[in-house]
């Protein structure tokens, strides 16, 4: 494949390594919105974006304006998500977000909504904590959000999430902790006064994440429309 990575960080360098060793080429390096205009129609057959949670909804908008399938990692900006969404559609595009791009994640999630399910009529009290390097610009991650959504979804008191530990008992908090050089760390608990279960995903190297995208790279670029990693799991 012909690949344009919009934004050249820590993300952007660990997809090059994967995607060269897999023998595509990488035609485009996009560091800043001027050199967006470098992007045409065909110019590449897919345009992988990771970049800050202020920079992903033009980035996006302008790959879905030229016809460029186009997968986004950058969290944070889940707030104009629907809109990315509703353009591609509209432009009959490719597009796919997802909070974390790591295989063992996504199983994680699923086991996340199973195990909540089970949990909601038990006197469980659920928590999240999630421990990234200090560079990282949001909070919670964005894979601590899908977590917590996994579990307000099916908790029949659980309505919302908060970025701390919650002693309110509609509200699931998820704790942040920001360490040296941690690629991703994330838990589940479920804590009662006799027990306590605890579900922890741990990302050894940002590589999981690389591979993750390049996977799902060489899957969807030949497709049209909006699409989630579960679409990509139940196909493969
Ligand atoms: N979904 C997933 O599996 C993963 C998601 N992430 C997310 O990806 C994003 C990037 O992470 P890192 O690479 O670690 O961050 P980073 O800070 O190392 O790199 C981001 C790069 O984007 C560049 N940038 C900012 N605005 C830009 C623009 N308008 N056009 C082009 N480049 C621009 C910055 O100059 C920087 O070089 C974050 O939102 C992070 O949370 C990170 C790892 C895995
Ligand atoms: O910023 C990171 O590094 C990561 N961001 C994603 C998130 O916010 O969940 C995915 C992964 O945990 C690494």
């Amino acid at each position: 494949m012909k690949i344009a990575l919009i934004g050249y960080g820590k993300m952007g360098k660990a997809i090059e390594q994967i995607a060269l060793g897999e023998g595509h080429t990488i035609d485009f390096i996009i560091k800043s919105p001027k050199d967006l205009a470098h992007l045409a129609p065909n110019s590449v057959d897919l345009a992988i974006e990771f970049t800050q949670p202020e920079s992903a909804f033009q980035n996006l908008s302008h790959c879905l304006k030229n016809q460029i399938p186009v997968i986004s990692g950058t969290t944070g900006w889940l707030d104009q998500l629907t809109e990315i969404e509703t353009f591609c559609k509209e432009k009959n595009g490719t597009f796919l977000y997802a909070s974390n791009f790591s295989i063992g994640v996504n199983l994680f999630f699923e086991l996340n909504k199973w195990l909540a399910e089970k949990m909601a009529q038990l006197e469980f009290r659920p928590a999240i904590k999630e421990i990234h390097h200090t560079e990282k610009k949001d909070s919670p991650s964005g894979t601590a959000i899908t977590l917590a959504e996994g579990i307000t979804a099916s908790h029949p008191l659980l309505t919302s999430w908060v970025n701390e530990e919650s002693t309110d008992h509609k509200k699931l908090g998820i704790v942040s902790e920001r360490i040296p050089n941690v690629p991703g760390t994330h838990t589940v608990s479920y804590s009662s006064p006799l027990e306590s279960i605890e579900i922890t995903h741990t990302a050894h190297n940002r590589s999981v994440f690389a591979q993750g995208v390049m996977k799902v790279g060489e899957w969807i670029h030949s497709k049209k429309g909006v699409f989630t990693m579960s679409d990509f799991i139940n196909d493969n």
